[in-house]
């Protein structure tokens, strides 16, 4: 068939247009929902550093996206109110943090007792148990927290889950000696089901290795209905497990940014 010029011509200039604002659509829309995501964690951190950080506290800096926010929050309240907080980092990045906030750095070998621990996670049940460690950091979070009066988490709305596994599909981390990463893999697939795989670098060959020079397990699709205190008891006592991303009965209470801009908690 002989489709005039004029035409055709036209129909590409309808076609073109309509795929370019359509993708200018995506894009915007891409972006709209990344703000709210960000302006959503933002909310949390600062929410939480307003109503559990007093002059004089130690503070542990978790690690991750949402806590950025809460090291900002905690640097804007010492120049604007003056007050003296302490800080002990939970990773390389929170280290990082600290220093070019210009907070001061402490440890756990001269501050043994903090007052209380900020972190984030990647979900979080109606029990206020917690998967961290997506982002290759749990051992050290689960010391410097375990020293804390209080473990406060902060979210975006997007962490909440009923159960353990529902939303966050990346699956539970386990940080391993580096020798056992096969022994475990098989052993955990054998008694627990679901699927474990060692979590691999992006920009470097080879796995992932965490500040204490260990290997990370990731176990997917593993039944969310299981205990997870019997769970994580039992895998703490496996020769070659350093630790695993379960905080269990840890978290005082969490914070979530909202959509809307509110802050839901729950205790
Ligand atoms: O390994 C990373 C930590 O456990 C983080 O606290 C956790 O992954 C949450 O990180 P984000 O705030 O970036 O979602």
């Amino acid at each position: 068939m002989n489709i005039p010029a004029k035409i055709l011509k036209a129909n590409l200039f309808t076609n073109f247009r309509s795929n370019y604002f359509s993708t200018k659509y995506y894009y915007l829309s891409i972006a709209r929902d990344k703000m709210s995501l960000e302006e959503a964690k933002k909310l949390a951190a600062y929410r939480a550093v307003d109503e559990h950080v007093e002059s004089g506290y130690t503070v542990g800096i978790g690690s991750g996206s949402t806590v950025i926010y809460a090291v900002d929050r905690l640097a804007q309240r010492v120049t604007e109110e003056n007050i003296k907080v302490k800080c002990v980092p939970t990773s390389f990045q929170a280290r990082q943090l600290i220093i070019n906030h210009k907070l001061a750095l402490t440890d756990l070998e001269i501050s043994p007792h903090l007052n209380v621990c900020i972190d984030g996670a990647d979900e979080v049940d109606s029990n206020l148990n917690l998967i961290k460690g997506g982002g290759g950091c749990l051992l050290q979070e689960k010391i410097v927290a375990s020293c804390a009066e209080q473990l406060i988490i902060i979210a975006d709305y997007t962490k909440h889950s009923c159960l353990l596994g529902e939303q966050y599909k990346k699956g539970i981390p386990i940080e391993v000696s580096p020798l056992a990463y096969v022994p475990i893999k098989l052993k955990l697939e054998k008694k627990y089901k679901g699927d474990v795989a060692l979590r691999m670098a992006v920009n470097k060959a080879g796995p992932v290795v965490t500040d204490n020079g260990n290997f990370i397990l990731d176990w997917k699709d593993f039944d969310q209905s299981l205990n997870w205190k019997t769970v994580n008891d039992d895998l703490v006592s496996w020769p070659g497990i350093v630790d695993t991303g379960l905080f269990i009965g840890m978290a005082s209470k969490a914070y979530f940014g909202l959509k809307d801009g509110s802050v839901k908690t729950q205790s």
